[in-house]
């Protein structure tokens, strides 16, 4: 017992908070530094408990098939680090921390020792970091005055649309959608009533759309909209409701808000398609729809591009 009372010594004074397991899971040394940080007043609270003390319920049988591996697993390796884990204080509050874990012998027994920090001012910034590049990220693929997806994001979905095509023979439809005369809007009733107006044809779009139809702003007065698994007609029946919905939402207004658009389907595997070629295919519909008096649909012929 002499070998077990230098090891609670020495447990006592090393700068960390330390606990020792035995194989049964059960905590047989515990220091004040660990003791405190577990909201504990007294280190007996915790020695011969189950390691579930220290743990929230729903990780204590995964915690326990680590234990297991651990003692079953070469006792000369070199201590594994920076292991991190949620624990659960003594009031039920959530601390989240980092062990450093090793394989000891003492009084012809085998036990694990693990040197424990608190990480959760880590885990803190690390969720702040992580909840900031999401948050980069979106921005980064979204228009700011509409909050629908920007150029970047389009091209990339349709990107992902002509690998789906090819790869799972799954069709889709590309529609350019360009306000006619906005130019005269913005001049007669000012820039803020063109930003307005802009606005509220994107969520006009994105109302009529499906939610899985993807809606972008690729230019000043140019949508564009990917309609996944539509067919033409679909399609067709998708930009004749835009135009309908956008007679309604305009009807106060003594000035014509109208729509040329353009429409690209895409549905044969084997046809090599490229985004640069489909953009083209659907910008040169929808300008041949402004050519022929504005307010209308073109269909666009990929091939023929
Ligand atoms: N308010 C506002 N206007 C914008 C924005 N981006 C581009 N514009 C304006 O959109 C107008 C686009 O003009 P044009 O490309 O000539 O198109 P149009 O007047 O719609 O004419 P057609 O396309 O031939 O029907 C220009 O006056 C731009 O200044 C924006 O973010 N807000």
């Amino acid at each position: 017992m002499k070998t077990h009372r230098t090891i609670a010594e020495l447990i006592e004074v090393i700068p960390d908070a330390a606990l020792i397991l035995n194989r049964n899971n059960e905590l047989v040394m515990v220091n004040t530094m660990l003791t405190e940080m577990f909201g504990y007043a007294q280190r007996r609270e915790l020695l011969g408990q189950p390691l579930d003390i220290l743990l929230p319920e729903q990780v204590r049988a995964g915690h326990a098939k680590h234990v297991a591996a651990f003692f079953n697993s070469a006792q000369n390796r070199p201590m594994g680090r920076g292991f991190k884990f949620v624990g659960e204080r003594k009031d039920g509050s959530t601390i989240y921390v980092e062990i450093m874990l090793s394989h000891v012998d003492f009084d012809g027994e085998h036990f694990a020792i693990a040197f424990v920090r608190d990480a959760t001012s880590l885990k803190v910034t690390e969720d702040k970091i992580r909840r900031e590049l999401e948050h980069e990220r979106i921005l980064a693929q979204t228009d700011h005055l509409t909050g629908v997806a920007n150029r970047r994001a389009f091209v990339a979905a349709l990107d992902d649309e002509i690998h789906d095509l090819r790869d799972h023979g799954l069709e889709f439809a590309v529609c350019f959608i360009d306000l006619d005369d906005f130019k005269k809007i913005n001049d007669t009733h000012g820039h803020e009533m063109g930003d307005q107006v802009l606005q509220q044809i994107a969520h006009v779009i994105e109302s009529t759309c499906r939610a899985n139809d993807l809606v972008a702003r690729i230019g000043g007065d140019e949508f564009a909209t990917i309609h996944v698994g539509a067919t033409l007609q679909d399609a067709m029946t998708a930009l004749e409701r835009i135009r309908e919905r956008l007679v309604h939402e305009f009807a106060e207004h003594d000035w014509p808000v109208t729509l040329s658009m353009g429409i690209c389907h895409c549905n044969d595997p084997q046809q090599h398609f490229e985004v640069a070629t489909i953009l083209r295919a659907a910008d040169k519909a929808m300008y041949e729809a402004k050519k022929q008096g504005k307010n209308q649909i073109k269909i666009a012929h990929v091939a023929a591009v």
